[in-house]
């Protein structure tokens, strides 16, 4: 079987790769398998930017096909924001203080303008050069108080109307159907095959 790498550092985000792949005969693996410690400046101004800065450094330290994934929230009313800077968008990567900022700069905000989306890019390479891009989005609105424990990052303030739950409350199978991320591997795996032969 072939490895693939998943270049994150994100458990959150490996474990939904391992479970959306585990039907596929691919050996996933994620930077927690490896020992030597890899720096990746995720200094780009787009998804597509940092998800390829991701997928680029990984694959010339290890030499084996990468899978990256940048992603992150957009929040209309607060003209995109955080986007890129999802992660670290309190300061550190901490998803409680990015919580907590997140309601703050929406206080007062109502109901109707809380409208939000989650994407994510998806950026693989091989060593030869072939790349494959895919994307994904998901339309929502920030709710004004926590719900629910699954999933990870803003999931709990993230309310899905199809579902009347929060991300966070939704089993990991419902939010995969539906996330960001299930959306980006769909459009990824209808064409890795050619991707991964060629
Ligand atoms: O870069 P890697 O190592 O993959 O891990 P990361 O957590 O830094 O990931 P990103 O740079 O893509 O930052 C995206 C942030 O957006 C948030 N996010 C992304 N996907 C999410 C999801 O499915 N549910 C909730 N929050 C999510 C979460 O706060 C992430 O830390
Ligand atoms: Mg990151």
């Amino acid at each position: 079987m072939d490895t693939l790498v998943i270049a994150t550092k994100n458990q959150g985000k490996a474990r939904e790769y391992r479970e959306m792949l585990a039907p596929y005969k691919i050996d996933v693996k994620t930077l927690a398998d490896f020992s030597q410690p890899i720096e990746i400046n995720e200094n780009g101004t787009s998804f597509l930017e940092n998800a390829t800065i991701k997928a680029k450094t990984v694959m010339k330290k290890l030499g084996i096909p990468v899978m990256a994934d940048d992603s992150g929230l957009m929040v209309d009313a607060l003209n995109g924001a955080p986007g890129v800077h999802s992660a670290r968008y309190a300061g550190d990567h901490n998803d409680q203080a990015n919580n907590a900022k997140l309601l703050r700069d929406l206080s007062g905000v109502v109901t109707e303008q809380r409208t939000a989306h989650f994407h994510t890019t998806i950026v693989a390479l091989k060593p030869d050069g072939a790349k494959l891009v895919a994307n994904g989005q998901v339309d929502g609105r920030i709710l004004t108080s926590p719900r629910g424990k699954n999933g990870f990052g803003y999931d709990p303030l993230f309310y899905v109307e199809q579902f009347g739950s929060s991300m966070a409350e939704l089993t990991a199978e419902q939010k995969n159907s539906i996330s960001h991320r299930g959306q980006a591997l769909g459009e990824f795996m209808k064409h890795f095959a050619e991707w991964w032969n060629k």
